[in-house]
């Protein structure tokens, strides 16, 4: 449950508070192996000051078996807290990852400005700073002043001198994080902007090899690249200017101690044990600051990472599993739908509404550019700036746990999206693979002996996209996908772009048994061939509703319109939304 008020934490902060248990397990055993780790120093306490005094054989040995048995007891306790650590890091993930993941997809639908593509990456860095030695420098910081005091005790000039490089790391930790965090951000964002540039064009790699644009473009990457080397450059700079100071005073303090204990023994006021020991024991002191100078760059990557990922999973929060619903039915209300796009001043549907009973088929036309797929993105809830209301059997459908009701959607885009993997994984949507649906699927969608024309049949591979099919197979295998598991409410986005005659025939077919079984059908086209299959037609003209009603009505309605246009000499009326002649 989340905490209200002061105590509220954001839902990441809750993740990892849920993981305080393994937290106080890592803490004791950071203890114990702390403690112990004055073992060694006063192994050589004892060593130098007792053993070689009184040249005793069986208190060495006494004295090396105690000490081993520490030593054991030592590494257990440093192997321990490292598994719990990594444990807990392998069941952060397990909590974290699915809603990751999920958060990731709607934040792409919403481009709320997230950093998609990051967000595993930040789950890796949080989990891998967490569980790493970053966490473990933390929970040994706290020990460093019983070194100290250990120190003070043996004598107060050498406490003195490890307090004053403690606080020399210390400011070089400081002044590392104030100057090097937003340069090392800067060159992190400009690199995987280039990365993401690039990417993002070999996609179209064909089209740019084929028209000879990659020279056009290269100088694009190029301005990217370098402005991501540039950045990087200066961010590293900074960092070795750091390291290289760092690692000054780690050394300036390893000899300086051991020269301040041989001043001390030559003024007699320390043992020759208690020098060595001294030595080892401000190492040991520095030794988690050291360590937190090293990790500070991964703590700041880890903390920007983590608000990024907050602010993701708050931007995109769990949908409420309370709110699971009886299967719809395929009732459709569209009230005063406006939908935008970021940096288009006008809205791209302008006030549309309809009602679509169950079980009926309406046909969507309009000139290119009229909102038909935009208004397809809306009926399935995925389309992000939306006013006005898109109502399942009543219900918003933005309100819907995506993974309830996408079974009982069905949507082929615009461009298909299919994905690398076997036909039949691609028609079962990537879920567990029913041969009886899948192949139900498939004759619905007249594939079925296509398929079985391939050497592998239903489990013959894609390709990536899809690209190794033609693209009315593409089309085709999207259809079967989009009727998969009988849904309620199917959206085609120009089903018939790519068909020939025998294709849009057995379209019409798929139509006319998805309505037969009560599915509510929208199909938007640019040919009127397909127009006998509609019970309805909503004509689109500018993101505006130009005709709306029962297909027959509809139909004469252009027809009159058109003769009326016809007979004195006027252009042709754009009643029919670029619509080529209505057939009589
Ligand atoms: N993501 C987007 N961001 C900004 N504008 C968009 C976006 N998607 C579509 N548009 C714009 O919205 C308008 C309608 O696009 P839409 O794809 O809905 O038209 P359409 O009627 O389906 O056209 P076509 O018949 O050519 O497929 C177009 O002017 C297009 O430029």
């Amino acid at each position: 449950m989340k905490k209200t008020g002061f105590f509220h934490r954001s839902e990441l902060t809750e993740a990892l508070w849920a993981f305080r248990r393994e937290f106080i397990v890592v803490g004791i055993f950071s203890m114990v192996a702390n403690v112990l780790m004055l073992a060694p120093t006063m192994y050589m306490l004892q060593i130098f000051d007792r053993v070689m005094m009184s040249r005793s054989d069986l208190t060495l040995i006494a004295m090396s078996l105690i000490t081993l048995f520490f030593f054991v007891v030592m590494a257990f306790s440093e192997w321990m807290r490292s598994r719990v650590l990594v444990q807990a890091g392998l069941r952060l993930d397990g909590v974290l990852g699915a809603r990751v993941f999920n958060a990731s997809f709607e934040a792409r639908l919403t481009q709320s400005g997230a950093s998609v593509a990051r967000a595993f990456g930040d789950l890796i860095q949080i989990r891998q700073f967490v569980t790493g030695n970053g966490t473990l420098a933390f929970f040994d910081l706290p020990w460093a002043p019983i070194y100290l005091a250990v120190l003070f005790f043996l004598h107060p000039v050498l406490g003195y001198a490890a307090l004053v490089f403690a606080v020399l790391q210390g400011a070089l930790a400081w002044f590392g994080h104030r100057h090097t965090v937003a340069p090392a951000e800067e060159a992190s964002k400009a690199a995987s902007e280039s990365g993401a540039y690039l990417q993002s064009k070999l996609r179209n790699a064909e089209v740019l090899e084929s028209m000879g644009m990659v020279h056009n473009l290269r100088p694009h990457w190029q301005a990217r690249h370098d402005k991501a080397l540039e950045m990087n450059g200066r961010a590293q700079a900074l960092i070795h200017r750091i390291t290289a100071w760092s690692k000054f005073i780690r050394y300036s303090q390893q000899s300086l101690a051991l020269g301040l204990g041989a001043l001390l023994v030559i003024d007699g006021q320390l043992s020759p044990g208690g020098m060595i020991a001294a030595n080892v024991l401000m190492g040991k002191a520095l030794a988690p600051i050291d360590t937190l100078v090293g990790t500070w760059r991964s703590f700041i990557g880890a903390r920007s990472a983590f608000e990024r990922l907050e602010t993701l999973l708050q931007l995109h929060p769990e949908r409420d599993p309370s709110l699971s619903r009886v299967a719809p039915q395929g009732a459709v209300t569209v009230r005063d739908l406006v939908a935008s796009a970021p940096g288009r001043a006008q809205p791209i549907l302008k006030g549309v509404s309809t009602a679509v009973p169950a079980g009926t088929v309406t046909v969507v036309l309009g000139p290119s550019g009229s909102g038909k797929s935009t208004l397809a993105r809306c009926l399935m809830g995925i389309w992000p700036g939306v006013s006005g209301e898109v109502l399942l059997d009543g219900l918003p459908i933005d309100g819907w746990d995506r993974m309830e009701l996408g079974p009982h959607l069905g949507y082929l885009p615009q461009d298909i999206e299919l994905f690398e993997g076997s036909i039949a994984e691609n028609i079962a949507r990537f879920g567990e693979v029913d041969a009886e649906k899948v192949i139900a699927a498939a004759r619905s969608a007249g594939l079925h002996e296509m398929i079985l024309r391939f050497p592998k049949g239903y489990d013959t591979p894609i390709g990536e996209a899809g690209n190794l099919l033609s693209g009315g197979q593409r089309q085709r295998v999207g259809l079967a996908r989009a009727v998969y598991g009988d849904p309620v409410l199917v959206v085609l986005d120009e089903p018939n772009a790519n068909l020939d005659d025998v294709g849009e025939a057995a379209l019409v077919s798929t139509v006319q048994q998805l309505k037969a079984r009560g599915c509510t059908v929208f199909l938007i086209t640019h040919r009127p061939g397909i127009l006998g299959v509609a019970d309805r037609l909503l004509i689109l003209q500018d993101g505006m509703v130009q005709a709306d009603g029962p297909r027959d009505a509809v139909l004469n309605a252009l027809r009159a319109a058109q003769s009326a246009a016809q007979s004195p000499p006027s252009p042709p009326p754009a009643a029919a939304g670029g619509l080529q002649p209505i057939p009589a």
